[in-house]
């Protein structure tokens, strides 16, 4: 070889690391499976949101779901395995000081100056990390807490992009009566109603605090595994053209066909909150949940859906609710089961699983 040649070798090499380096958009161990985000400016960091909540339904004990994943170690897996840099607090928040002593029915709602008034400060926390660019992992709690969740990224994603997030709902129910069409009361069945201002109030006790920079359209909401809704919320998403995936659509298309139309139904330059339900999964994967309803997804299709939304590089929070560690049928092995399948949908929601 001609000493030229090598020369040319050796600044080649030495150029490398400004032409082939990863980009600052790789990182950590596993950085192969980080995909290009089309939306976040700090892809590599992870903005967490614990919250011990259980007042939007009747049951207690989904407030223990948030320290039961951490303690079965799912943020270290996300720090270690997939290589994120976490932020946020290290307390799980129970926001046990916000609820009122007295908190009576407000057109049929309960506990809704507690809801309220957690949902107002989660949607602070998520909107706080949001901002920065970075995406956003927050685990309740029951799925009242998504009023905050998606209020504070809707509007970090206005405020940064300009741009109106789209919304996957993944879940056996539809949460979204509203205070009248609900025949609960528990304002985790009515989330999606205040979300898309089907439901308003004025009176900031009682989710006033809500404005046009937290809402979502109704345009671009999608849901999957529906298979358990009322009445009324038939109606809701019939009068509202509202795209909806039950498990009858599943079955039918199979669950890659359904994420086909789910995605192009959103667009493809449209930032994505993913809020899953455990509840979503077949009870024979996630028994420890407040409404299980049987005739679910298979634990890998629930995956599946993680990993096929991450891979579009458009999302920018995920929410993991109603996992009840305490409410384990027959044995523990149930809320153990359940935790795991848990930890397993946030894994492939932040790209585990792709190659
Ligand atoms: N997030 C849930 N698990 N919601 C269940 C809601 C059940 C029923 N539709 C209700 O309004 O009460
Ligand atoms: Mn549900
Ligand atoms: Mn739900």
């Amino acid at each position: 070889m001609s000493p030229s040649r090598v020369d040319e070798y050796l600044s080649n090499s030495s150029d490398a690391p400004t032409t082939a380096a990863p980009s600052p958009r790789f990182f950590g161990k596993l950085n192969t499976s980080m995909i290009e985000s089309k939306f976040l400016s700090r892809p590599e960091d992870l903005g967490v949101v614990a919250v011990g909540f259980s007042g939007g339904q009747g049951k207690p004990g989904v407030d223990a779901a948030p320290t039961a994943l951490i303690e079965s170690g799912l943020l270290t897996q996300l720090r270690d395995d997939l290589g994120y840099t976490l932020h946020g607090h290290d307390d799980v928040h129970f926001y046990s000081d916000l609820a009122p002593a007295q908190d009576p029915p407000h057109r049929g709602m309960k506990n809704p100056r507690a809801v309220s008034a957690v949902t107002r400060k989660i949607a602070e926390q998520v909107y706080a990390q949001a901002r920065e660019g970075r995406l956003v992992l927050t685990l309740g709690g029951d799925h009242s807490i998504a009023i905050g969740t998606i209020a504070g990224s809707a509007k970090a994603v206005r405020e940064r992009l300009g741009r109106e997030m789209a919304v996957i709902w993944v879940d056996a129910h539809a949460d979204i009566n509203t205070p009248e069409t609900s025949g609960s009361g528990n304002v985790h069945g009515m989330p999606v109603a205040f979300l898309t201002g089907l439901a308003r109030e004025e009176k900031d006790e009682f989710f006033g605090w809500l404005k046009d920079e937290h809402r979502i359209s109704v345009k671009k909401l999608v849901y999957i595994g529906l298979r358990d809704v009322d009445a009324g919320e038939k109606r809701i998403l019939r009068e509202n053209g509202i795209k909806a995936f039950s498990m009858f659509d599943i079955d039918r298309h199979g669950i890659g066909r359904v994420m086909e139309m789910a995605l192009a139904h959103i667009g493809s330059d449209t930032p994505i909150h993913l809020s899953f339900d455990v509840d979503a999964l077949d009870p024979m994967w996630a028994p420890s949940t407040g409404t299980p309803v049987r005739g679910g997804l298979t634990l890998r299709e629930g995956d599946f859906i993680c990993e096929y939304v991450h891979q579009t590089g458009s999302l920018v929070a995920v929410d993991l609710v109603e996992v009840n560690p305490t409410l384990a049928p027959e044995t523990d092995l149930g809320a153990h089961e359940t935790v795991r399948a848990g930890c397993s949908i946030v894994r492939c929601a932040l790209g585990e699983s792709l190659l």
